[in-house]
């Protein structure tokens, strides 16, 4: 379903917003629960893709069907290489099946997984017979996704001889390996990571009893960040369950928004976002380590006629969407100037928007998400509008309790 979005002025009552769980934390620590069951888990994620996380791990059928789900995708493909005696079909939307998880394979393959490709090479669907893996030395190229990655180093602890992985070429999205290797430290599994090799021992003993708080997730909390930038100086937002020290590499948000004005004050749990000063005139970034925020950066800057210049951004071509295309698509039916690469995007700066554009989403949540902050500049329609539930269900109400008025 379309929906038109208006805005003129975030209500100025300071408004509170509490976002979800972080989805990039939570399904590493659903999978880390079905191998370690003393593990509870609080302020878990409520997005689509942690319901899929949850409902696979706990299905007994021989077909799992992961929707749009990357993360759970690439993490189940481990999980259930090492289910012995199980045999599971795992597939996803058609858009899975178009997004590369050869590298990963290739990896548990070499450690004595038995995985097949049910259509096409390199791609699910995928057949796996779970088994034991004995061996424990991989080398994987780091430059596709680091979910291939979080993959394997959330499984190994679990291999009879622990698992010694190198990697290979520049490492893109280090952020998400790092969060992996510190949940597993925070459950009690100790890792090595020195030059280009993880190291993780085996442990098939039972852990300490151990509650962990998912913190709120940092990709949501970009939008606020996009609608603060977009408004007068004074407006204020704020936002929770945050932690002083963050795990999620979209937390870099805080910096970043800096030269957009905003500022970001941390108190008792709650971020609060401030416009503070106006936007530099030109934007520069690499976001090799953060390309979950590259729609919202590049939708603030045309809704500021800002100019920028967006580098290390390779994997968006396989994400949900060819998000580089989708940008391009979108930012030009607005009336914005922008050029793509295969790994960077390049935006004019224009003094004008056009009025009541729709703007296709292509199953891409973050699509929806990062053009609504404009209708603070014009009138928008955003199309499909219910992809948000992918990471964020309850964005919409969200937006209308700080003054958005949508309609059907
Ligand atoms: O491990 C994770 O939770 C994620 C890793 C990133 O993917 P890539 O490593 O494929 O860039 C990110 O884009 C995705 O949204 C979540
Ligand atoms: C890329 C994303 O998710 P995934 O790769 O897990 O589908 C995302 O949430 O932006």
């Amino acid at each position: 379903m379309n929906i038109k979005l208006h805005l003129s002025k975030v209500k100025n009552q300071k408004p509170v917003i509490q976002i979800t769980g972080s989805k990039s934390e939570s399904n590493r620590l659903l999978l880390l629960q079905a191998l370690y069951p003393e593990i509870e888990i609080k302020n878990a994620s409520n997005s689509d893709d942690s319901k899929v996380m949850i409902k696979a791990l706990g299905s007994k059928s021989d077909t799992i069907d992961v929707h749009h789900a990357g993360t759970a995708m690439r993490f189940l493909t481990a999980y259930f290489s090492i289910q012995e005696g199980r045999s599971v079909t795992l597939c996803g939307s058609s858009r899975m099946h178009e997004r590369p998880i050869q590298i990963l394979v290739n990896a548990l393959i070499q450690l004595g997984a038995k995985i097949t490709y049910l259509e096409n090479d390199g791609f699910p669907p995928l057949k796996i017979k779970g088994k034991a893996l004995t061996k424990n030395k991989v080398t994987l190229k780091a430059h596709v996704s680091s979910q291939y990655i979080s993959a394997l180093l959330l499984i190994a602890s679990k291999l009879e001889n622990g698992l010694e992985l190198t990697l290979e070429g520049e490492i893109t999205s280090m952020p998400y390996i790092k969060m992996t290797l510190s949940l597993l430290d925070e459950i009690g599994i100790k890792s090595t990571f020195h030059k280009n090799r993880i190291t993780i021992k085996p442990n098939n003993q039972a852990l300490n009893t151990k509650t962990l708080t998912v913190e709120s997730d940092w990709s949501s909390a970009s939008y606020y960040y996009s609608i603060v930038a977009l408004s007068d100086i004074d407006t204020e937002i704020r936002l929770t369950a945050y932690k002083a020290r963050s795990l999620q590499g979209d937390s870099v948000l805080a910096d970043i928004y800096k030269a957009f004005g905003v500022q970001t004050t941390f108190k008792n749990n709650t971020i609060t976002l401030k416009k503070e000063a106006p936007a530099s005139s030109y934007i520069k970034l690499d976001l090799n380590n953060s390309p979950d925020i590259a729609q919202t950066i590049a939708v603030t800057c045309l809704g500021l006629g800002l100019a920028c210049q967006l580098s290390g951004l390779h994997t968006l071509k396989i994400k949900e969407t060819d998000r580089l295309m989708a940008l391009k698509n979108e930012i030009e039916k607005l009336g914005g100037h922008i050029q793509i690469t295969e790994d960077s995007l390049q935006l004019e700066a224009t003094n004008k928007i056009n009025a009541n554009i729709n703007i296709a989403t292509y199953q891409d949540h973050r699509m929806a998400m990062a053009f609504a902050p404009l209708a603070l500049k014009t009138p928008i329609v955003i199309e499909e509008a219910s992809v948000v539930s992918k990471s964020y269900p309850s964005f919409w109400d969200d937006l209308k309790h700080i003054g958005f008025k949508i309609s059907k």
